[in-house]
């Protein structure tokens, strides 16, 4: 097949989210993948690498990856040596928060292309350097928002803005008020929370979860085309006992009398993750801010205008891997979708919410100096 996309990917990180994007990447046969079922994209995973250990990156690749896909991927026990193999075209960046900044500079000083997992850095500052650093080197550069290629994410956003509208004009009028919610029940004994309760890996909810919230009321308020001055925040939280936010609200008060309500929580199962975009003349409801399947739009009468349910194989990241795959065949240095710009809105709002919540890391997490 001559016009075949073909993805080198290296992971860096081994953990249980690169577990997750590694098994969607290379296995889901989703009906929802046209590209990857048709072989117009072949994702290859080529490199796992490991800051830890050798032993931790072979295990990964023994026991997280399915057999038949195992020939291509060599382990490294450094992240160094993935970055000087010039066969990577990409590499996904899965490490814990605290980390986020120092890896991604390596990588693009080393002219990778990046897939950077949320949140995209601690703080904004760090935030402004990488992408400074991307379009300087002319690099491919995206924060893994994976939310926002979903289908039911899609279909809304297309829904409201059809024939070029405008976030004052959508197909349910002016969108006032969005109201959102992304909870699980984060045992503070379960060691596998330790990145969430510690404040030396970045932890806190807002930036593990409340980040999703928050994308439904950026993503939608004052878009296609964002013209609207930054938010006045107020924002309260309940802190841990490590200092950290466990359970986290925001209002976001935008011009033209637009609110943004948002939270997030350490406490809650999953009832509480909806999406609810409130506009003049009708409403949408999605059933879950950060992993969706369902929505449903209602006119001014609440009457049901339509409702959409999908049932995909995998956890969805792969509508996210499929569409850094055109946008690098593209020759794309952005996602259109969530671009650079995106990423900044929003690591400028958590900064905001933190100062307010007293949500602070050490001074070397939040430093932007380089080791
Ligand atoms: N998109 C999504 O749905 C999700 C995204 N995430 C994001 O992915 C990232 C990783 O989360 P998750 O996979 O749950 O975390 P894990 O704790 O499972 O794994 C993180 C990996 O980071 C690496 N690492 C690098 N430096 C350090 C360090 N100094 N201390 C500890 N670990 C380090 C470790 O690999 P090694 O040492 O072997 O290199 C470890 O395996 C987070 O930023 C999180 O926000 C998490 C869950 C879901
Ligand atoms: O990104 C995420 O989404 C799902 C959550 O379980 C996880 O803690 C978070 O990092």
């Amino acid at each position: 097949m001559t016009d075949q996309i073909i993805i080198n990917w290296a992971v860096l990180g081994p953990g249980r989210i690169a577990e997750t994007f590694v098994n969607d990447l290379l296995h889901s046969k989703d009906k929802l993948r046209p590209e990857v079922n048709s072989g117009k994209i072949k994702h290859q995973l080529i490199a796992v690498a490991s800051h830890s250990s050798l032993e931790n990156a072979e295990r990964f690749k023994k026991e997280s990856i399915h057999e038949e896909s195992n020939d291509l991927i060599k382990c490294y026990g450094n992240y160094d040596e993935v970055l000087n193999n010039p066969k990577v075209d990409i590499v996904y960046i899965a490490t814990v928060n605290s980390t986020h900044f120092s890896i991604c500079y390596q990588a693009l000083q080393h002219n990778k292309n990046v897939l950077m997992e949320k949140p995209f850095t601690v703080n904004h500052k760090q935030a402004e350097i990488l992408t400074a650093l991307a379009k300087k080197k002319n690099l491919f550069l995206m924060e893994a928002y994976w939310t926002r290629y979903n289908p039911v994410y899609q279909d809304v956003y297309k829904y409201l803005f059809t024939d070029n509208r405008t976030g004052d004009e959508s197909s349910i009028g002016d969108i006032k008020r969005i109201v959102t919610d992304l909870s699980y029940v984060f045992d503070e004994a379960d060691p596998q929370m330790n990145r969430i309760y510690n404040p030396a890996l970045g932890g806190g909810v807002l930036l593990d979860i409340g980040i999703y919230a928050l994308y439904w009321v950026l993503g939608f308020i004052g878009k296609p085309g964002r013209k609207l001055a930054f938010p006045q925040i107020n924002a309260s939280a309940a802190l841990a006992d490590t200092g950290v936010d466990i359970s986290t609200a925001a209002v976001l008060k935008f011009e033209n009398g637009k609110l943004g309500v948002s939270s997030c929580s350490g406490y809650f199962t999953n009832e509480a993750r909806r999406v609810l975009i409130n506009g003049t003349k009708g409403s949408v409801e999605v059933d879950d801010s950060c992993r969706p399947n369902e929505y449903w739009i209602y006119d001014d009468n609440h009457k049901l205008v339509i409702h959409k349910a999908y049932t995909y194989d995998g956890k969805g990241m792969f509508f996210e891997t499929d569409h850094v795959a055109l946008c690098l065949a593209k020759g794309l240095k952005e996602s259109p979708l969530h671009t650079m710009d995106d990423a900044l809105l929003m690591s400028n709002v958590l900064d905001t919410i933190r100062e307010q919540i007293n949500n602070r890391y050490p001074d070397n997490i939040e430093s932007t100096d380089i080791a």
